[in-house]
């Protein structure tokens, strides 16, 4: 702008001076005229000049104008550029004020939100505050309620506190008679002890029970030789339980007149006594076996009377396995185990171990039942019984197992009665060939180890005891050289090894074969010959009885393998129980009278030994 402007004013100067050159050079030559006036070219050169001075006026002020167009032009030019960015300002301020119209619009709908929202605010903060203060209103009252009940605990807790101490007083009393009753208590048990052996003892050392089984199908069933008639004499019910302790027997052999013969035992089972009963008779014998005795429990009578019945448990046809799932038909022998293992629980562990050996007599023959072969299989070796330089029985080699529990025990007789010899009789399938004989041998940690320390607190009831002792059992103690160091427990026979550290006693369980007459149990051949065996392997026990019973120097034991292998269960100090079985019905008179004879020349020891105590007898005969 500022460029051109100094342009136009150049151009203007030129202008200027143009019309001033053409002035001056035209007023010198023509204005007079030779006559002296003025002439008309004169004037009219005047005319041009004037006219020419307008033009140049005019020029000039074209010029001027022309400048001040080119000046405004540029002006314009220059308002255009102005006008030019004002309109993209414009442009831009519209686009920012549309944007901010817009702005306003969502700011002012978000206002209205937010107003909206505020609103709502305003109103729920209103119901929290009647809420709040409502809560605190509510809380206080609680607060009231809680301190008003914080405040009755501490009192009942002071009146409880004052009544624990009343208790803990009381308690520490009785802990107190606590301990001298617990004393009390172990001075009774022994106590208890002693007495319950001397009751043994009373009831005699040998004690005869006698169970008659029921009638059972192979009672009646029918032989070929018979009428039916006599049959069914034959299969009458003739042996009577009459009540605890006698066996009513009704003999009626043709051409006889009826005689009714009783029989007195220790305790009669009638048929429908079950086996629970019969063990619960046969159970305290085995707290004898803790307290040192060695005990023994054997069945006997006929073929098919019920020995194994009652010893085992029933056996099926085909499986001789000691089923224990019908825990009621258990026998003896496994409740015997269970019971000795409950009694050894309550003593101090492992102050007790329990071996298990299974024999079986057999013509006269000891097979150990439980030696293996090299492939750990049992299979039944011969053994032989020998008498020790202590006078007691022993089987060289002969297999023990430690068993831990009853069910280890089972498994392992399971195992020896697979190989227990049988045969079929006339009486029935599954008869038993040989005498079962099944031991336990209880090792005891005794005397020097504290197994019996908390039976006697100190030396005086000790020495007290022992006094006890030396009354009740003097013959036992001399007989059997017992030493009874200030702590020794019973009057058992301790082995001289390891400084008397151990007792050993025997639980010996027996499953006698059956008492036959030959023609009853219609065998012939190999089985007469075992049936020889057997009936004499009896006697040699009726034998063996009878010496005790008449109080004999010399007792036949080693007369039979039987009698020497249970030598130590039989006389001295030892507990038998002999069960007698008996079968029920006519067909069985003879051998029901044999048995029954056998228990009551059994009952004969203990008959000497009552009437020693001047007790009166209690076995009689019709
Ligand atoms: N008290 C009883 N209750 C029910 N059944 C019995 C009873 N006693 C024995 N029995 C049954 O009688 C049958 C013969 O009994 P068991 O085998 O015990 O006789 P046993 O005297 O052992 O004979 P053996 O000397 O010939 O072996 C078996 O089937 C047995 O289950």
């Amino acid at each position: 702008m500022v460029d051109s402007k100094r342009f136009l004013a150049r151009g203007g100067e030129c202008w200027v001076r143009a019309a001033g050159a053409r002035g001056a050079g035209g007023g010198t030559g023509e204005r007079m005229r030779p006559g002296g006036g003025i002439s008309p070219s004169f004037v009219a050169q005047q005319r041009i000049r004037q006219l020419e001075q307008k033009l140049r006026a005019k020029e000039e002020r074209i010029v001027v104008l022309e400048t001040e167009n080119a000046l405004l032009h540029l002006k314009l030019a220059e308002f255009r550029g102005l006008i030019g960015r004002d309109t993209n300002e414009v442009t831009q301020l519209n686009f920012v004020h549309d944007k901010q119209q817009n702005l306003c619009r969502s700011t002012s709908s978000i206002i209205i939100q937010v107003y909206g929202a505020i609103q709502r605010l305003k109103r729920d903060l209103k119901n929290l505050h009647s809420f709040a203060l409502e809560l605190s209103r509510d809380f206080q009252h609680q607060c009231k309620n809680s301190f008003y009940q914080v405040l009755t605990a501490v009192q009942r807790i002071q009146l409880q506190n004052e009544a624990m101490q009343t208790f803990q007083t009381k308690a520490f009393d009785l802990e107190l008679s606590l301990q001298e009753v617990n004393e009390r208590y172990q001075q009774e048990k022994q106590k208890r002890k002693i007495l319950h052996n001397s009751l043994v003892e009373l009831r005699g050392n040998i004690r005869v029970h006698c169970r008659i089984r029921p009638l059972l199908p192979f009672d009646t069933a029918s032989g070929h030789s018979v009428s039916q008639d006599w049959h069914r004499k034959l299969s009458e019910k003739v042996a009577h339980a009459t009540d605890d302790e006698t066996v009513l027997v009704k003999c009626n052999r043709p051409g006889h007149t009826l005689i009714n013969k009783t029989f007195q035992f220790d305790r009669v089972y009638s048929a429908a006594e079950s086996q629970n009963t019969v063990f619960a008779d046969v159970a305290p014998l085995l707290t004898s076996l803790l307290d040192g005795y060695n005990v023994c429990i054997m069945a006997y009578g006929q073929t098919g009377s019920g020995k194994t019945y009652t010893m085992l448990g029933p056996q099926s046809e085909d499986d001789v396995t000691l089923s224990i799932e019908d825990e009621l038909e258990l026998g003896i022998i496994p409740r015997a185990t269970e019971e000795v293992f409950r009694l050894i629980s309550e003593k101090p562990p492992g102050s007790h171990w329990v071996e298990v050996s299974v024999v079986e007599v057999y013509n006269n023959e000891i097979f150990d039942l439980l030696a293996k072969d090299s492939c750990g299989r049992v299979f039944g070796v011969k053994r032989d019984v020998v008498t020790t330089k202590e006078g007691k029985s022993d089987v060289p080699l002969l297999t023990y197992e430690t068993v831990e529990n009853a069910v280890e025990f089972l498994q392992l007789v399971d195992k020896g009665l697979q190989l227990r010899v049988k045969h079929p009789t006339l009486v029935h399938a599954h008869s038993s060939r040989s005498h079962l004989v099944v031991t336990l041998t209880i090792t005891t940690k005794a005397v020097s180890a504290d197994s019996f320390a908390p039976l006697w607190t100190d030396e005086q009831s000790s020495q007290r005891l022992s006094k006890e002792l030396f009354c009740t059992f003097p013959q036992q103690m001399k007989d059997d050289k017992l030493i009874f160091p200030s702590r020794a427990s019973s009057p058992a026979q301790f082995e001289s090894t390891e400084k008397l550290k151990h007792i050993k006693t025997k639980l010996q369980l027996v499953d006698l074969a059956g008492s036959e007459c030959v023609g009853m149990s219609g065998v012939t051949g190999v089985a007469l010959r075992e049936t020889s065996f057997i009936n004499r392997s009896l006697s040699a026990l009726s034998d063996v009885l009878g010496a005790i019973a008449e109080q004999r120097s010399h007792i036949p034991y080693r007369n039979s393998k039987l009698t020497h292998l249970l030598q130590d269960s039989i006389g001295g100090n030892a507990k038998l129980l002999v069960m007698l079985c008996v079968s029920p019905c006519q067909k069985y008179l003879a051998e029901s009278l044999q048995s029954l004879g056998f228990g009551t020349r059994a009952r004969q020891v203990q008959r000497g030994q009552v009437k020693k105590r001047n007790l009166p007898v209690s076995s009689k005969s019709k």
